[in-house]
């Protein structure tokens, strides 16, 4: 049987991240992509040259035409821009009992550009992440989440704790932004008791732009395939690294991953490991 995701997040004109991330991921992977719109960007390598974001009821909408038509099994957010958009978001996928939701809590893009309202952090923390199956910040995001600033490995691992308590059943600290030079690393942490580190080789590159998106799309497509989500942050952090390290060289700044990238060499995928 066909797999579907769907993913709710804003549209990046420059391809690299957003739904169209999102949706090339979900190709590779083998699941077939649905799209909610929740804002269009006009970006590219360069930056974000402007935000449009829809109506919270356009956005239901969507997010109702997909659910009443297709078998999804597993969704995930990327951009809600707004806090009136998590609101609708967070009711409407309520009143579907969505299957497994996995959150990106995108805020800043990595030019600097906001990507979610200063209000509707509070709304994204006490509204939506109660639903996650699995919750992917950055650090950076993982500070305004948990409300604390995080500069040691100690800070990493008791702000995952704090979004437990908050309600996810999982989350990801990913390591993209810590100052390690060797390694990117990143922190599992479940509910249920689980932890471990993913560890690649840190890519020296500035071809990272939609990094975040990639992954977190990655693990959405496992697990609308029904893996474990163990499993599918594993399979992610293959892509991911892989779509990095074989980075396409588009643009004039932070350029794309390389979304197929994972098809030619996946059996060959030998830097990352899992540290408990
Ligand atoms: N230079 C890099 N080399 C290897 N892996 C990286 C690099 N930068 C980010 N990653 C990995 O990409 C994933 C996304 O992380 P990150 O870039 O921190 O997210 P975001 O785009 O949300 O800021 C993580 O698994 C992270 O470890
Ligand atoms: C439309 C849109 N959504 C999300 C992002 C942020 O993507 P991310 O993967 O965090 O990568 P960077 O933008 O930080 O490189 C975005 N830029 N646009």
């Amino acid at each position: 049987m066909t797999s579907v995701a769907l993913t709710i997040a804003g549209s990046d004109s420059g391809g690299g991240a957003g739904i169209q991330a999102d949706l090339k991921t979900f190709q590779e992977l083998g699941v077939f992509g649905t799209s909610a719109l929740t804002a269009v960007t006009a970006q590219n390598t360069l930056g974000v040259h402007g935000v449009y974001p829809l109506n919270a009821s356009e956005v239901e909408k969507q997010i109702c035409a997909v659910m009443d038509d297709f078998p999804v099994t597993a969704v995930k957010t990327g951009m809600l821009f707004s806090a009136e958009i998590i609101r609708e978001v967070v009711r409407t996928l309520k009143y579907y009992q969505a299957p497994a939701l996995i959150i990106d809590p995108v805020m800043i893009a990595k030019g600097g550009a906001s990507l979610l309202q200063n209000e509707a952090v509070k709304a994204l923390k006490e509204e939506l992440l109660p639903l996650a199956a699995i919750i992917t910040p950055n650090i950076p995001e993982a500070e305004l989440l948990a409300g604390m600033k995080i500069e040691t490995a100690m800070d990493i691992e008791k702000a995952a704790e704090l979004l437990l308590e908050a309600g996810a059943d999982a989350v990801v600290m990913k390591g993209g932004h810590l100052d390690n030079q060797e390694f990117a690393e990143d922190l599992f942490m479940s509910a249920s008791g689980k932890k471990f580190k993913l560890r690649s080789e840190r890519i020296h590159t500035k071809d990272t732009h939609g990094t975040g998106c990639t992954f977190s799309a990655a693990i959405t497509a496992s697990v609308a395939k029904g893996k474990r989500m163990e499993e599918a942050v594993r399979i992610a952090k293959d892509y991911i690294h892989v779509a990095i390290k074989e980075g396409l060289h588009l643009g004039k700044g932070h350029g794309p991953t390389n979304h197929w990238a994972y098809r030619s060499y996946k059996a060959e995928i030998k830097e990352v490991v899992l540290l408990d």
